[in-house]
């Protein structure tokens, strides 16, 4: 499509948006991984809740994180018009208008929390709503246009739902669930530069003061080897709390040794190396990066389960 057509079809009459063009609003694909962390935080905590409740607290989760996509869709229609990457996205295609994304978003996200309220606690309710308020007011209105911290601080938004997930089972917050926001909040960075990298003059043209505009892609290089080390320490070190155990730290080893050596070699790359190869490396990452989550968040349910069945697993009295 070209930019005048873009254009053209930006203006959405309201009504034209199919199901397809809703459902692209919640960001499915990014809210798998949001789903998949809350599900753990939910299923590792101490008490069992019944499993309709568990099913009704995902889905509430679920529905307010894409909610969120919604309103930040709704928000950032004129940067994802100029990007490639996001141009085809239901408001800057013109299927969907803005006011229609900001009434769906609005009230999926209301109904979320009042929803979630009633099928778990008020603490769930709360970390979720402040979880919504945070990506869609404080990241994406506040911080993402402003300063290349934008991630760094934003990313704290989508490290909550394991504490959602374990304050729903719980009703409290506690040092695993904090220990699981950490891991995401450090892993979000690598995930996000190594993204950024390969998207090259997306964010330029697009206006966004992202580190690889502000202060060039040596740096973010940089950035994402400081932060790839933080990481595994934060990691492998968890592997002695709570959340951790033999099997925990038999997965971080190895997830944190490849994550090590992908951010190793991109930081040795020069832009010519790395243009030249289509930025091989940097992609592998970001794909490493969603398998690197995943894996964290399955060895802490397997520590969690293997505890509940007596055979080790969380806790300083068994492990230590
Ligand atoms: C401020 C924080 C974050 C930023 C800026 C960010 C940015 C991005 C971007 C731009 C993409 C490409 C998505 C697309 O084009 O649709 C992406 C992909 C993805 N992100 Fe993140 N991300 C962040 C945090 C997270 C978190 C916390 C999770 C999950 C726990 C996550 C999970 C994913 C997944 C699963 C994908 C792959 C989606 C696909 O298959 O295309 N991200 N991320
Ligand atoms: C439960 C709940 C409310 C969860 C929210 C989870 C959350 C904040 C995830 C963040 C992941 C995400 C879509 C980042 C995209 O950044 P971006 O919006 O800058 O990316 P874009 O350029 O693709 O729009």
């Amino acid at each position: 499509m070209s930019d005048a057509s873009l254009h053209q079809a930006s203006t959405a009459q309201p009504g034209e948006g199919g199901f397809g063009d809703f459902f692209a609003l919640l960001k499915p694909r990014v809210m798998t991984l949001v789903v998949f962390t809350a599900l753990v935080g939910l299923l590792a905590a101490p008490v069992a809740l019944h499993p309709i409740e568990a099913l009704a607290a995902i889905l509430f989760i679920a529905v307010g994180g894409g909610a969120a996509g919604a309103l930040n869709m709704w928000w950032e229609a004129d940067i994802d018009a100029m990007m490639r990457r996001t141009r085809k996205r239901p408001i800057p295609a013109g299927r969907v208008t803005r006011d229609e994304a900001f009434a769906f978003g609005i009230t999926l996200a209301a109904m979320s929390v009042v929803m979630l309220w009633l099928a778990t606690n008020a603490v769930a309710a709360v970390i979720l709503a402040f979880t919504i308020f945070f990506y869609v007011v404080i990241y994406t209105i506040g911080l993402k246009r402003w300063t290349p911290q934008n991630i760094v601080i934003g990313g704290a938004a989508g490290a909550f739902p394991p504490m959602i997930g374990w304050a729903a089972a719980t009703g409290s917050v506690s040092l695993e669930s904090v220990l699981m926001f950490a891991l995401i909040f450090m892993w979000t960075p690598p995930h996000f530069w190594a993204l950024a990298l390969f998207m090259r003059g997306d964010y330029d043209q697009a206006g966004v003061p992202m580190l690889t505009v502000t202060h060039g892609r040596r740096a973010t290089r940089v950035h994402i080897l400081v932060y790839t080390v933080l990481l595994a320490a934060l990691a492998v070190g968890a592997a002695f709390t709570q959340i951790g155990g033999p099997v925990y730290l038999a997965v971080a080893l190895v997830f944190n040794a490849l994550f090590l050596r992908d951010a190793v070699a991109i930081w040795r790359r020069d832009e010519r190396a790395a243009e030249a190869d289509d930025y091989r490396v940097e992609k592998r990452a970001f794909r490493l990066s969603l398998w690197y989550l995943f894996a964290h968040f399955t060895a802490i349910l397997a520590e969690a389960a293997l505890a509940g069945l007596g055979l080790g697993g969380p806790g300083p009295g068994v492990w230590s």
